[in-house]
């Protein structure tokens, strides 16, 4: 009889996660078995893995375990590490109330790109915040086909590319990730969003995800958004004094983010716990071979 090793799915405005639970630190999920359980014809299938760990069990989140007894060791679909995951932190904290190991209300959990605050109501959506927004030098330009747009350079500890699109449609089929330039830029890679408008603080968007390709949704990358287009429509709360909130329509559902004059970003949104179950040892170490 092989070990079997428990999972759980969930997703966040079907930005949708393998959840593997151990406290301890004890399994070893290096790119290849993380790519293997994302499989989506041969695995498990999920954008990315949300591995939960507790903080004093990660060499990467020891010294915030005083803080956040939780670590979301966050990793892309293709085995990448990325700093930040806001679907994935929504998830997380629903996994953990799923779990019986936090209760609803206020719950820090540890992330690479630092830790952040959750905020779990008794059901429905759960509000997480995201930090601030930093603007690094450098936008770059955006093809697809015969268009291209100026897109904004905005990080929520990972990196997005932002650009405004009259129709969501131009950005094509997004199969592969859409060339931009200069490519010197972004030398880790990039999470690039399109920008419809649907109304005032109101939009749409399609992402291509840096370790997953397009996705029906992107917490950092709805945030990047949020914040881009405040800029751009005069609304920067830093400027106005008062908050700026958009609603930002993804292909998955509805995300609601707020900006507040000091720059800190909430985002509201859904999280679902789908399934829970087994998976065999002895099978993840054949496919590895
Ligand atoms: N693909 C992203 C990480 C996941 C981000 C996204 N799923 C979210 O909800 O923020 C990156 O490599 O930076």
């Amino acid at each position: 009889m092989s070990t079997r090793i428990a999972f759980l799915k969930g997703h966040g405005t079907e930005n949708d996660f393998v959840i593997v639970p151990d406290p301890e630190n004890a399994l070893d999920l290096p790119p290849a078995t993380v790519a293997a359980l994302c499989d989506r014809r041969a695995g498990i299938g999920g954008d990315g893995l949300l591995h939960v760990v507790r903080s004093a069990a990660h060499p990467e989140a020891r010294e915030l375990a005083a803080e956040a007894e939780w670590f979301m060791d966050y990793r892309n679909g293709d085995g990448s590490v990325a700093e930040m995951c806001g679907n994935g932190v929504r998830v997380f904290a629903r996994y953990l109330q799923h779990a019986g190991l936090v209760t609803e209300g206020d719950l820090a959990v540890a992330t690479r790109g630092g830790v952040k605050t959750v905020h779990i109501a008794k059901d429905g959506d759960i509000t997480v915040g995201m930090g601030r927004a930093l603007f690094p030098e450098g936008d770059v330009t955006v093809s697809v086909g015969e268009r291209s747009w100026p897109a904004r350079n905005v990080n929520m500890g990972n990196p997005h590319a932002v650009a405004f699109v009259d129709d969501l449609a131009h950005a094509g089929d997004l199969y592969e990730v859409p060339p931009f330039q200069p490519a010197s830029v972004y030398p880790q890679g990039v999470n690039v969003e399109f920008v419809a408008d649907r109304g005032p603080r109101h939009v749409a968007m399609r992402v291509y995800e840096r370790g997953a390709g397009e996705t029906r949704s992107c917490g950092t990358g709805a945030c990047a958004v949020a914040v881009a287009a405040a800029r751009r429509d005069g609304a920067d709360p830093a400027v106005t004094g008062t908050p700026a909130t958009y609603t930002v329509d993804v292909p998955g559902g509805r995300l609601v983010i707020t900006e507040r004059p000091d720059g800190e970003i909430e985002m509201t949104g859904p999280a679902v716990i789908v399934a829970e179950g087994e998976f065999d040892a002895e099978w993840l170490a054949g496919v590895l071979g």
